[in-house]
């Protein structure tokens, strides 16, 4: 028995999703247009040069991106030693509990419910009922807006009235702000949790609580308390499989949470850099037939969504020199895989997720082009990696 490594770059796509233009995203390339702006010097505040991905490249990753999309990748030339290729998402989302379920094998089968770019974008009687669960008289903000800008503007406001700030985005989500100390985290949580059944029942995939500290002096930051309240995925996944057949998942980052806490043995949180090490601790010590999963999500949340091309870039230099420690852990015959859940090219316009197709490297089974293939073919090779049951979700890559 051997172990399997499903690892998620958070919104690291490569382009050439066929069906981009539905979504307003046609063209858009998060790895091709980073590594682009990085050999043009345009993204060169702390760091500078073309992107730098050596460990990943040599797996295939700038081949992945030339396959998925055409694009050119300067700095990601190398030819291939690993599992190699791109896949395509079929479910009628680019956000993240879409492709981590997909890439699970379960496509998502219903439309989300997402909410108007409207002022206030909420339905009065949610309105009321986001109140009622706060325990206060209104709530602020309630309109599409991005997180880190909406507490800078609200976070004063916030401190005065006690009201939480509610907003939401183009993804289907109910995202609820308020101040650690002053509001209180675990009141937070509750309102979260007391909200999240009646959104669920709308087909809204995801009631996020923002937490975030600081005063109108210092400013104000989000914290790494942040709790999805998600939808539970309509049908057994890759997790649930694997629990099943009597083996250890375990979870590195959100993944608990994208899987309404279903088929997960333990969890391990923090920044990126701490998820690393929980990473490197897996490969050290997890059981012979586990899964590990992480998802690193501040390609995301800390660049992607801010458009910060040289974050994003410094971002993905930092992973990659990191992977030497965690690839030394592996043992013959582990499997690793790298991929992402959407795209969320920082060169784009607005502040959104990008549909993309996204890259698929992996370590542990020699030189192997898989193509494009489908996200659910992801879960499906783990599954088969680990002698799991998949029934009809996808086909294996392996050779
Ligand atoms: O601007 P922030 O709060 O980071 O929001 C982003 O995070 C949400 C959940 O991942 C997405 O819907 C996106 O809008
Ligand atoms: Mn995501
Ligand atoms: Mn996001």
């Amino acid at each position: 028995m051997t172990r399997a490594f499903l690892i998620v770059m958070d919104s690291v796509g490569c382009g050439g999703a066929p069906d981009a233009a539905d979504f307003g995203d046609e063209g858009a390339n998060t790895l091709a247009h980073i590594a682009q702006a990085c050999a043009a010097g345009r993204a060169d505040a702390g760091r500078s040069g073309p992107l730098r991905m050596p460990v990943l490249d040599g797996l295939g990753l700038g081949a992945a991106i030339r396959l998925a999309s055409g694009a050119e990748t300067p700095g990601l030339a190398a030819t291939p030693t690993g599992l190699w290729g791109a896949a395509t998402e079929v479910s009628r989302g680019k956000d993240t509990p879409t492709g981590h379920w997909e890439l699970a094998g379960v496509p998502v089968p219903w439309e989300w419910t997402t909410f108007p770019d409207t002022d206030p974008a909420f339905p009065p009687d949610l309105l009321a009922e986001m109140a009622r669960a706060a325990g206060t008289e209104g709530t602020l903000c309630n309109t599409h807006a991005s997180g880190t800008e909406v507490i800078e503007r609200f976070g004063a406001e916030h401190l005065r009235t006690g009201w939480p700030i509610c907003y939401t985005s183009v993804d289907s989500v109910l995202q609820i702000a308020a101040h650690e100390e002053a509001f209180g985290l675990d009141r937070l949580l509750d309102v979260c949790e007391t909200l999240a059944p009646r959104l669920h029942a709308m087909k809204v995939g995801r009631v996020i609580a923002r937490p975030f500290l600081g005063s109108e002096a210092t400013g104000f930051a989000r914290t790494q308390n942040r709790r999805d309240f998600a939808i539970a995925p309509p049908a057994p996944t890759l997790c649930d499989r694997v629990q099943a057949a009597g083996r250890r998942v375990h979870a590195i980052g959100k993944i608990k949470d994208i899987f309404s806490g279903r088929g997960i043995d333990t969890v391990a949180k923090g920044s990126d850099a701490a998820l690393m090490e929980a990473l490197i601790a897996a490969g050290q010590v997890a059981e012979e037939g586990s899964l590990t999963f992480a998802n690193f999500v501040e390609f995301d949340s800390l660049y992607g969504h801010r458009r910060d091309v040289a974050g994003y870039a410094r971002a993905l230099e930092w992973f990659d020199a990191q992977l030497p420690r965690f690839l030394a852990t592996l043992r013959p015959g582990d499997l690793a895989i790298f991929t992402a859940d959407h795209g969320n090219d920082p060169t784009w316009h607005g502040t959104e997720h990008t549909r993309e197709r996204v890259p698929v490297v992996g370590y542990g089974v020699g030189v192997h082009e898989v193509g494009i293939v489908g996200f659910r073919d992801v879960g499906a090779t783990i599954g088969a990696h680990l002698g799991v049951e998949m029934f009809d979700m996808g086909k294996a890559m392996l050779p």
